[in-house]
């Protein structure tokens, strides 16, 4: 039994004696795996040393622990490159262990071998692959099916704060900023579902506590039988993209001095009005505000002063209006305040409001600023330049009836 174990033993075992003197010891057995793994016959090791299986890249430091081992009659482990009898070489891992007699005499040696050149080649491609992972500049997230985080790379430590020992484990949940609506995640979980890959610009949060801007693409990993097993995520930081991209949004739809939207942004909502009126009939009105005697402010207390004043008038009337409600610096000293589905009363009671609340307030270098008002509501079938233009008509009548007036244009 023991030697049918031997013989077929999946691991080359080979026996040598224990000779230490001269040529060293010889080959007295060698299993079939043995043959197999080295190429020789049974007949052709028999007497041979196993030095015939040494080469150029055989490591010389791992011998000589493996004579020294031999000599102490100790257990030795090791690996190193053995060569085939067709010269072709391979990594063995082998282990041998002296056989003693009775008396406790070393009589033979014991080898088991394992040829671990495909296993230490698929480590040395995995270890690559980890490293080709962390040095790539975008962040990488493996996870596997439950979202539960296997793996992250040295740019997701950097792009999110949090170090890969603090997130293994965890679902990327943590990143979430409360930027994104629901339907942002449901769409994502969805495609993932379908197993397509999901890619959008994210707006995450850093471990700091502030926000980054992220463009992902999350993909599923699919087994054998097309069941997804993992996730890969890659993002790349747009945070500098996105900033400078709102920036010259805000830039391009809002007024540099007031903040308020810009005469551009307030003709778009003003279409939108008119869109929204046509087709619905849903009226809007419209505020246009003209500061009184702006000139002479500025004649008299400077151009800095005349800002002063701007601002001031534009946050009363920010203040004043609705969420919905658009004010717009419609050009130097006036403003055009668009009402979404106000009615006509409405809009001049909020335009007299504007003009009491100006006219009580007392600037701190010029005194008291008023404003003059025009209001007019959409009456169908006009567009939206014949409303403006009777709205300006009114702001018109307003001036020319003394001004700090709300004039209605009916
Ligand atoms: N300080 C300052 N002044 C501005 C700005 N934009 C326009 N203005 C000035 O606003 C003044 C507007 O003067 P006018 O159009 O004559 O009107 P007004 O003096 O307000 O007279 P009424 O409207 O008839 O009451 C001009 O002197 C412009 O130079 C600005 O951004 N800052």
């Amino acid at each position: 039994m023991l030697q049918a174990a031997v013989e077929q033993a999946f691991n080359a075992v080979v026996i040598t004696t224990a000779d230490l003197q001269g040529d060293g010891p010889h080959i007295t057995y060698c299993n079939p795996a043995f043959c197999q793994l080295t190429g020789y016959s049974a007949a052709e090791l028999q007497g041979r040393s196993p030095r015939l299986l040494q080469g150029p890249l055989t490591d010389q430091r791992v011998l000589q622990r493996l004579r020294d081992s031999l000599h102490q009659g100790t257990f030795f482990l090791g690996s190193t490159f053995n060569y085939r009898k067709d010269g072709s070489a391979y990594l063995v891992e082998w282990n041998i262990s002296p056989v003693r007699d009775a008396q406790g005499q070393i009589q033979a040696f014991v080898s088991v071998q394992q040829d671990i050149t495909a296993r230490v080649e698929a480590q040395q491609r995995q270890a690559l692959l980890a490293r080709a992972l962390h040095a790539t500049r975008d962040a990488v997230l493996i996870a596997d099916h439950q979202a539960h985080i296997l793996f992250v790379n040295q740019a997701f430590e950097h792009l999110t704060g949090y170090a890969s020992a603090e997130v293994l484990g965890c679902t990327p949940q943590f990143l979430q900023s409360g930027q994104h609506p629901p339907a942002f995640y449901t769409q994502l979980r969805e495609a993932l579902a379908r197993g397509d890959s999901y890619q959008a610009t994210f707006t995450n949060r850093h471990k700091r506590g502030h926000l980054y801007h992220a463009a992902q693409t999350i993909t599923p990993l699919k087994d054998d039988t097309g069941t997804v097993q993992h996730y890969v995520c890659v993002s790349k930081d747009v945070t500098e993209l996105v900033t400078r991209t709102q920036e010259l949004r805000q830039q391009a739809h809002h007024d540099a001095l007031t903040g308020l939207l810009n005469r551009y942004a307030g003709e778009k909502q003003l279409q939108r009005c008119q869109q929204a009126a046509q087709t619905d009939g849903v009226g809007y009105a419209l505020i246009l505000a003209d500061i009184d005697e702006f000139k002479q402010i500025n004649d008299r207390w400077g151009h800095e002063a005349g800002d002063q004043v701007l601002l001031r008038c534009a946050q009363l009337l920010s203040t004043a209006v609705r969420s919905g409600d658009a004010v717009v610096r419609w050009g130097g000293e006036e403003f055009l305040i668009v009402l979404p589905g106000c009615p006509l009363d409405a809009a001049h009671s909020l335009a007299e409001h504007m003009r009491t609340t100006l006219a009580a307030q007392e600037d701190a270098t010029v005194g008291q600023v008023t404003m003059s008002l025009g209001v007019a509501a959409w009456q169908a079938p006009e567009d939206s330049a014949e409303l403006l233009r009777r709205t300006d008509q009114a702001l018109y009548h307003a001036k020319g009836q003394g001004r700090n007036q709300v004039a209605v244009a009916r």
